[in-house]
């Protein structure tokens, strides 16, 4: 059976909440909520078919996937949720260790990118686990989604919202997730990922128009995020040409800050 994979923060429920709610998993499909760090490995390993993800993933393993046209999560400046929590100013983390969150893929480079932009070496960039948190050791960690919105960060004097750092350098926003299919996946279950497709490309319009149903489903689910509707205006569910464009100067500093071979071009997944 097909496994679709979604991402279980709250910045992605416009996307999940369409396909879970009424799905009863004895259809065709079967759905896998996790972090977008899990969903990447899985999505790689095969053991999901398509799945949101990293929109770092498509450019890692891009060979063995096409992105779905017209999904996509974006970044329209402060994202609240894509920080940098730190105990000193940022220019003070040349050659220091900085912690990383295990749900990332695309922050990362994000951060890599902007640090080597900004001409910041760091020692190092330590994983940890996302649901240990932050380690209290830790002189700055790269936090995102669920996790940035409810930890406690007190220890921590500076916080660099990533969103905002990246419209202030280079007057755009940032694709942090995708849409992916396994090629293998297509040439077997072609009707379920066309529709699943289809769905998801609709779902932040359905979400959204029925707001107050939706809004409801949010704060049952994210008990914990104070004003989840506010939060997701920070946040761009259409995938368009803006966003198509933001995603190829994305891939080109990938390139430039060598964390991906070369630049290339997106493949995307037609009927
Ligand atoms: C905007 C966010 O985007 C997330 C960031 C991702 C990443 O860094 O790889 C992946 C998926 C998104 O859910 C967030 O977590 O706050």
């Amino acid at each position: 059976m097909l496994k679709i994979g979604l991402i279980n923060y709250l910045n992605a429920y416009p996307f999940s909440w369409p396909l879970i709610r009424n799905h009863k998993q004895k259809g065709k499909w079967k759905t896998v909520l996790a972090r977008p760090g899990e969903l990447n490995q899985l999505l790689a390993q095969g053991e999901l078919g398509m799945s949101l993800v990293s929109a770092f993933e498509y450019l890692r393993n891009r060979d063995q996937y096409i992105l779905a046209p017209g999904i996509a999560l974006s970044s329209k400046g402060y994202v609240d949720s894509v920080k940098l929590v730190s105990k000193v100013p940022i220019k003070k983390l040349e050659n220091k260790s900085i912690y990383t969150t295990s749900a990332s893929a695309t922050s990362i480079s994000i951060l890599k990118i902007l640090l080597g932009e900004k001409n910041i070496k760091s020692k190092a960039l330590i994983d940890y686990d996302c649901h240990q948190g932050v380690p209290k050791e830790a002189l700055a960690a790269l936090t995102i989604g669920d996790e940035a919105l409810t930890e406690d960060f007190s220890a921590f004097t500076y916080s660099w919202d990533l969103g905002a750092a990246w419209r202030e350098l280079f007057k755009r926003d940032i694709v942090f997730a995708l849409c992916v299919i396994r090629k293998d996946a297509l040439e077997i279950y072609p009707k379920e990922i066309s529709f699943l497709v289809k769905k998801l490309q609709n779902a932040p319009t359905e979400s959204f128009a029925c707001e107050e149903t939706f809004a409801k489903n949010c704060r049952q689910t994210y008990p914990e995020i104070i004003k989840p509707m506010t939060y997701l205006r920070n946040l761009h569910f259409e995938c368009g040409e803006a966003e198509i464009s933001n995603f190829n100067f994305y891939i080109e500093l990938c390139a430039k800050h060598q964390l991906i071979d070369q630049v290339f071009e997106a493949q995307y997944y037609t009927e």
